[in-house]
């Protein structure tokens, strides 16, 4: 099972290096990495389970984040409307996204952060993504709100870019032209 002392922290140079492409059909060691990246976010969820392992909870991973350069997310949450994001992807690729953007108005937290960096992160606010699932089906998801900012942030982790890359450095609360706050 996955707990906090498998998750590296800011500083690793996992976090700041582009991860490899997974070859598809995905190896039983990958597909296993994807259930056990899933289920961390499923217990980091549960309180009891969260209390017993001292689990930091999340909705999204990065493989990146475990030391493993390897294309890797996981996502496990329900959008404000009740609609359940539970999925583990490899070679995930944002393929459009709209000019408009947006950004999460409490600012954003990272499992490899130990430290609350505040400022909005101003990402797409609308996105398409291309990727490959747990059962090596081609996957293209249309994402806006909340998800869209979450899929983002793990697929930046790929890319070995850090959420407080992203914030404006003169002026964290700056709010970029045609971006809006996601509550
Ligand atoms: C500095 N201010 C803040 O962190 C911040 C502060 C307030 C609100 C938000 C919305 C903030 N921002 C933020 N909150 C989250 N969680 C809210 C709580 N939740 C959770 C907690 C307990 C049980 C179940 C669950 Cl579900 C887990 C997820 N997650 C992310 N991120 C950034 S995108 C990837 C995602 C991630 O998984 N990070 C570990 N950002």
């Amino acid at each position: 099972m996955i707990t906090m002392k498998d998750i590296v922290r800011e500083g690793h140079p996992s976090l700041t290096r582009s991860a490899a492409v997974v070859e598809v059909p995905l190896s039983k060691d990958d597909k296993q990495l994807l259930e056990d990246m899933m289920q961390f976010l499923k217990n980091s969820q549960d309180e009891e389970i969260a209390e017993k392992y001292e689990l930091r909870a999340g909705v999204g991973i990065a493989a990146p984040q475990l030391g493993i350069e390897k294309q890797i997310i996981a996502i496990h949450f329900e959008d404000i409307d009740g609609k359940l994001y539970s999925m583990g992807l490899v070679n995930p690729k944002i393929i459009s996204h709209s000019v408009e953007q947006s950004y999460l108005s409490s600012g954003e937290g990272c499992l490899s952060v130990d430290r609350p960096v505040e400022g909005y992160v101003p990402r797409h606010a609308r996105i398409t993504i291309k990727a490959t699932d747990i059962n090596d089906q081609p996957v293209k998801l249309r994402l806006k709100g909340y998800p869209a900012i979450v899929f983002q942030h793990e697929i930046d982790h790929i890319n070995g870019i850090m959420f407080f890359d992203r914030i404006n450095t003169e002026d964290p609360f700056n709010i970029p032209e045609n971006s809006s706050p996601i509550q």
